[in-house]
């Protein structure tokens, strides 16, 4: 390889951990030198935003900007994201290209007052930022206080050592990543706490149509998790264009059979609209893009009323 390849990222450790999973698996793949693959740290709006909850400050996209940006005038090849973060539109040009072998999808709990969430004592505070989990908190504990609690792992770790809140939910799947499991408290099935489309799985975005790059993702692209992928996302495409609704949603693959399930919920928690498919994993977008028009009809236009 005559130069190297430009591998971006966000500059927080759970997406340089990421980075570097990609490059290793890259050098493993091809049997290069790791020098052929440069890893370039790229700021972005969300990471300077930390006052607000995201759904606020702009959504998903602040995230990826900057990046996708950095991908379109050639400044890097490749761009290393957690699924669960990306946008179900891209912008035009750009694309998901490999997806990395799937990690655990479940999420854990986190505190040193309680085993488990269920039990916490009534009032007690739980940080969390994300709409889906507030909102499946508060279905499952009408009684505790759901605090927002913004910022990267470590800072919400911090946030929890410094009696901010009581407890907090993390994907098992970044607390791996940067070698933090033995901090977690309990899993959560995933029926019981059912985790965010794409959540565990590491995207590759590049340049439509970048014939080199594509040859070089190839032999690390997971094909099960990218149809798994394909199905939870053209499920969130169909309900939701912004990151304004609580919606989880997960895809098995097991040979050619693919089994999905999802739901909605209101941000109280109160109402929930579910859905479960199954079919052949070819035909995983089309399963996923299905499930979110059944759970939209059937939850209908008053479902989305009044908070969005
Ligand atoms: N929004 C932050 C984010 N994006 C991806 C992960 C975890 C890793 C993954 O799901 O692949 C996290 C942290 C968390 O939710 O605990």
């Amino acid at each position: 390889m005559q130069t190297t390849l430009k591998i971006g990222t966000r500059g927080s450790l759970l997406a340089l951990a990421q980075a570097h999973e990609t490059r290793a698996r890259l050098v493993a793949a091809h049997g290069l030198p790791e020098a052929a693959f440069e890893i370039v740290v790229i700021t972005t709006s969300g990471d300077r935003v930390q006052d607000r909850p995201l759904s606020e400050a702009g959504g998903k996209g602040l995230f990826t900007k900057e990046i996708e940006e950095a991908l379109l005038d050639g400044r890097i090849d490749i761009a290393v994201h957690s699924s669960k973060d990306m946008p179900t539109a891209l912008p035009d040009g750009l694309e998901l290209s490999a997806f990395l072998p799937r990690e655990d999808a479940r999420e854990a709990f986190i505190s040193r007052k309680a085993a488990r969430i269920a039990d916490l004592p009534a009032g007690a505070k739980v940080g969390s930022s994300s709409l889906r989990r507030q909102a499946l908190i508060r279905r499952m504990r009408p009684d505790l206080d759901v605090v927002l609690f913004r910022g990267n792992v470590q800072t919400r770790l911090r946030k929890l050592d410094e009696g901010v809140a009581d407890g907090t939910i993390l994907a098992l799947a970044g607390l791996k990543r940067l070698g933090l499991e033995h901090l977690v408290t309990d899993l959560m099935s995933l029926e019981a706490f059912p985790p965010a489309p794409g959540q565990g799985a590491i995207c590759i975005e590049s340049r439509i149509g970048d014939q080199q790059t594509g040859a070089l993702l190839a032999p690390i692209h997971d094909v099960p998790t990218g149809q798994a992928l394909a199905c939870e996302r053209a499920f969130l495409a169909a309900l939701d264009g912004s990151c304004r609704t609580p919606i989880a949603g997960y895809a098995t693959v097991d040979g050619e059979r693919l089994v999905f399930s999802g739901l909605i919920l209101t941000p109280d928690g109160t109402d929930i609209c579910e859905v479960a498919r199954e079919g052949l994993a070819a035909d995983a977008a089309l399963i996923g893009a299905e499930a979110g028009a059944d759970v939209r009809a059937r939850a209908g236009a008053e479902f989305f009323e009044g908070w969005s």
